[in-house]
């Protein structure tokens, strides 16, 4: 998590459409909760006896896991097939008749056996209609927010949904018991406080049907992409394709195979509580602490687990989180105190919930929006049966089996049934969380445990390299025909003129391995033997690690100042961005090959790809393989450039390539002057180390960049990278909020109007004119000298007036813009997602309140920076 707690909070919440759906979740958990328990109650108040008291509630409670048999494996292929905003919209009035149904019987019938059967029926139509909205609901929810965010998201949604909703609801019904009854005494029928339960149960659906319809449109996105593609398979077909996705991606089998492991282990641990409890010669009380325990370590888990862990790679996590939870287990097994069993239950509590958290967060983050409903369908549905299998089949076993006490000496040990199947559980769970590790492990060859103890301390291992470096390394990165080489020339001269060491040299291809591996990757061949995009990315990785070894590390060495035409940031925009592989993959895989050796600055020139490609044609030497990709590839690896460099300002310098050569290298000379001058020493940390750039107002380079942190709170730091020093209508890169939060990132560029005009697009965004909008002065306007007026298109009424530098602009993280009309979400980071407050420029994304635009997300290329 790059954000720590309550601003990461925040800074979920002010995704609107998130924050909608959030509530909504509440509101149906709420209702959900307290409509299970109310079911059962009523279903056991309307029979008399204990035996038919004791059946009628636990048949309600069953029914509700048993639809998971019969539809669950099409409920998936419902998610991505079907536009998801109506599917949950639809499942919602169903349910609302469906649970309304159950008290509307009680009241015009007499037999309390009709009730109870009608409460049963009703219960399991109404599961069986939740099979369907759950696994839509999961698959839209990655499409709302940035997945760098998608952690916290996770978070404050299991938490409302298992921690926070359970308790309000067991209050509310002791609550309406108390209060309602108490006081007033005999109550028509339908005011009795169960009913009002199963009342406020049914009208939540119809609450939640009205937000998501109206309020949350965003779900939506997408639904053409995936319906196209639907209508050339079958349902059949579909459904097939996602057992096979699911079974032949070793992660997603990995993840799975977890995730069923881990509620198997709590069904042995559900099942077998009261006789564990009983061996421990323990009464009622302490079952109820064990289970107390139990969720408290889970509640533990999923809050405080990510900020114990910080960068610890979430597949790695996930694996461990299981053989804790499952060594927890067999701990279990041998406890003979009751404080060793509370301890126990704790860990399995605590491994539970980190794994729980970690297996949604990369599910949502992994897992293509294409399928996504299919693999949560199984793993949700998976999970219900393979808890339920587990509860009966432990219950069964204990009872079947017997207890003996074995002797040694005056010690002896009471060996239970409960006992060894604990340990049985523990041993398959630990084996079950290792193998899981090792399908998803993305960090192999780092030793585990000394990672897992780095990143506690805040410093994950990655496979850096020990390096005493004295020189400087410098990077000229940029698209096609954006000048690179021109500039590293002319560098060079300049350096060289000034009597330092300097080493020019590219990637790929500064070697003879390298040579050949460019030609490799960049000879157009006859198009039937290109490497495959993996293979593409190892073979610029080996060029790398290569060229690092023999050439760029013992330059440093000797203190020489290094000057490159390319290097890591290549790769991730290339063959992350470009060719959409994982980009942290890409990240990794660079880390690795270069021993973490980060440059002291990379110039980034930044070109339209029309204008570099146009230069690049008129060399007339024909396009090589990756000059002859398609526009959108070269915009995509465009910003991802943009992205990376508003993710860490400090060491980059972005020009507008677009100005003249000698300019450029003027402002190149005087950074590159300075940095010499500087005497700084104090190289990058290592790759994976990513400090966030925080309100570092000694920065030496502060002319070029300017940290804007309205508050103390670092979530509302605004980075402002400015192309050239003094020149106003230079390029601006704003990374808002957070580092690993690239995607919020903003670009503002000169406009073609008059001189005050700028043109501000989410850097995500393919330019359009929905996505622009447009920010003069309010020169000749009656209003104050600080206001700026936003336009977004041309209709009057789009136009929302903010006034610069108040705190009345800079706290407005609510809907209603100041002053607005009807501002669309153009300037929005992502189309929904609430300004955060800043003064001044943060203003510009105020602009939201569109609810029409497109939900993010769906189409964007992955992003630079981004966790998987
Ligand atoms: N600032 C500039 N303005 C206009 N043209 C330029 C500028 N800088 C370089 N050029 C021209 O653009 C062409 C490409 O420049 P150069 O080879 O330096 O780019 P590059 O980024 O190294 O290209 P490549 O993508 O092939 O690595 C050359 O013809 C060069 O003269
Ligand atoms: C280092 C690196 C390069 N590429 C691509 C980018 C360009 O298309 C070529 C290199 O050509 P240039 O004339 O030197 O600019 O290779 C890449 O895709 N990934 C990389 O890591």
């Amino acid at each position: 998590m790059d954000l720590s707690g309550a601003a990461a909070l925040r800074s979920v919440l002010r995704i609107r459409p998130f924050r909608r759906l959030w509530l909504v979740l509440s509101v149906a958990s709420f209702g959900d909760w307290i409509g299970t328990l109310a079911t059962a109650l009523f279903a056991s108040q309307q029979v008399t006896g204990s035996v038919a008291q004791g059946s009628a509630f636990s048949s309600t409670i069953a029914i509700r896991l048993l639809p998971a048999l019969l539809l669950g494996p099409i409920a998936g292929v419902f998610a991505d097939r079907f536009d998801r905003r109506y599917t949950m919209v639809i499942c919602d009035i169903l349910r609302f008749f469906v649970y309304g149904s159950i008290p509307v019987v009680a009241l015009i019938s007499d037999s309390g056996g009709l009730v109870v059967t009608w409460a049963v029926i009703a219960t399991f139509i109404g599961e069986t209609i939740t099979l369907m909205w759950i696994p839509a609901k999961e698959a839209a929810v990655p499409n709302l927010i940035p997945a760098a965010r998608l952690e916290v998201s996770n978070q404050l949604t299991l938490i409302t949904t298992y921690g926070i909703t359970p308790i309000l609801a067991a209050l509310a019904l002791a609550a309406l018991d108390g209060v309602v009854r108490g006081p007033i005494g005999g109550l028509p029928d339908w005011a009795e406080p169960v009913q009002i339960a199963l009342w406020i149960n049914a009208f939540s659906r119809a609450a939640t049907a009205a937000v998501v319809f109206f309020g949350i449109k965003e779900i939506s996105a997408g639904h053409r992409e995936r319906q196209e593609r639907a209508a050339e398979t079958s349902m059949f077909r579909q459904f097939v394709e996602g057992w096979k996705y699911i079974g032949g991606t070793p992660f997603v089998r990995g993840l799975v195979l977890g995730i069923f492991g881990a509620f198997a282990g709590a069904g042995i641990v559900i099942g077998t509580a009261r006789f564990f409890t009983a061996s421990l010669g323990a009464g009622d009380a302490a079952f109820f602490l064990l289970f107390a325990t139990l969720f408290i370590g889970l509640a533990a888990g999923i809050g405080l687990g990510p900020m114990v862990v910080k960068e610890l790679s979430r597949r790695r996590w996930f694996g461990m989180s299981i053989v804790l939870a499952s060594g927890a287990v067999g701990f279990l097994s041998v406890a003979f105190h009751l404080s060793m069993a509370l301890f126990g239950a704790l860990f399995v509590g605590a491994g539970a919930g980190m794994a729980f958290l970690a297996g949604v967060t990369l599910l949502g983050g992994q897992v293509n929006d294409e399928v996504r409903g299919r693999v949560f369908s199984v793993v949700q549905i998976g999970a219900r049966l393979v808890l339920l299998l587990a509860i009966s089949l432990a219950g069964l076993l204990v009872g079947l089996g017997s207890s003996r006490t074995i002797s040694a000496g005056s010690v002896s040990v009471d060996i239970s049934s409960t006992r060894i199947l604990l340990l049985v559980a523990g041993v398959i769970g630990v084996w079950t969380g290792i193998s899981a590790f090792r399908q998803m492990d993305d960090k192999h060859g780092v030793p585990v445990l000394a990672d897992l103890w780095s990143s506690i301390r805040g410093r994950p291992l990655s496979a850096a390299e020990e390096f005493t470096r004295q020189g400087i390394f410098v990077v000229f990165e940029g698209g096609e025909g954006a000048g690179k080489s021109t500039q590293v020339n002319r560098l060079s001269e300049a350096l060289a003129k000034a009597g330092h060491d300097v080493v020019v040299t590219r990637e790929p291809g500064a070697t003879d391995v390298g040579s050949r591996i460019r030609s490799l990757v960049l000879s157009n061949g006859d198009g039937t033997d290109a490497p495959s995009p993996r293979a593409e990315a190892l073979l610029y990785a080996a060029d790398r690690a290569h060229h690092v070894a023999t050439v760029v590390r013992p330059a440093l060495g000797r203190g020489a100042v290094v000057v490159s035409d390319r290097y890591v940031d290549s790769s991730l925009a290339y063959q992350g961005a470009g060719r959409t592989l994982p980009v942290q993959e890409i990240s990794w895989l660079s880390s690795w090959a270069t021993g973490g050796l980060k440059p002291d600055l990379v110039v980034l020139l930044d070109v339209d790809p029309a204008v570099g490609l146009g230069r690049v044609d008129t060399r007339g030497l024909g396009p090589d393989r990756l000059e002859s990709e398609s526009r959108s590839f070269h915009e995509r690896v465009r910003y991802a450039f943009l992205d990376l460099a508003s993710a860490d300002p400090k060491r980059y310098l972005v020009l507008d390539a677009a100005r003249p050569a000698d300019e450029i290298a003027d402002v190149v000379a005087t950074r590159i002057n300075g940095l010499l001058s500087s005497g700084d020493d104090s190289h990058p940390a290592p790759a994976s180390t990513a400090v966030p750039p925080g309100p570092d107002l000694n920065a030496p380079d502060l002319v070029d960049t300017a940290v804007v942190a309205p508050h103390a709170d670092p979530a509302e730091t605004m980075v402002i990278g400015i192309g050239t020093p003094g020149k106003p209508d230079e390029t601006l890169v704003m990374g808002f909020g957070a580092a690993g939060a690239p995607d919020e990132t903003m670009v503002v560029t000169p406009g073609a109007g008059p001189d005050e005009t700028m043109i501000v697009r989410p850097a995500s965004a393919a330019p359009g004119p929905d996505e622009t909008v447009v920010m003069r002065p309010a020169a000749g306007s009656p209003l104050p000298d600080e206001t700026m007026v936003i336009l977004a298109g041309t209709t009057p009424d789009e136009t929302m007036i903010v006034p610069l530098g108040s705190p009345a602009a800079a706290d407005n993280d609510a809907d209603p813009a100041p002053a607005a009309a009807s501002p669309r979400a153009a300037a929005s980071p992502r189309a929904g997602e609430d300004a955060d407050p800043a003064p001044a420029a943060a203003s510009l994304a105020v602009a939201d309140e569109g609810d029409e635009g497109d939900a993010a997300g769906d189409d964007e290329p992955p992003r630079v920076g981004d966790r998987p």
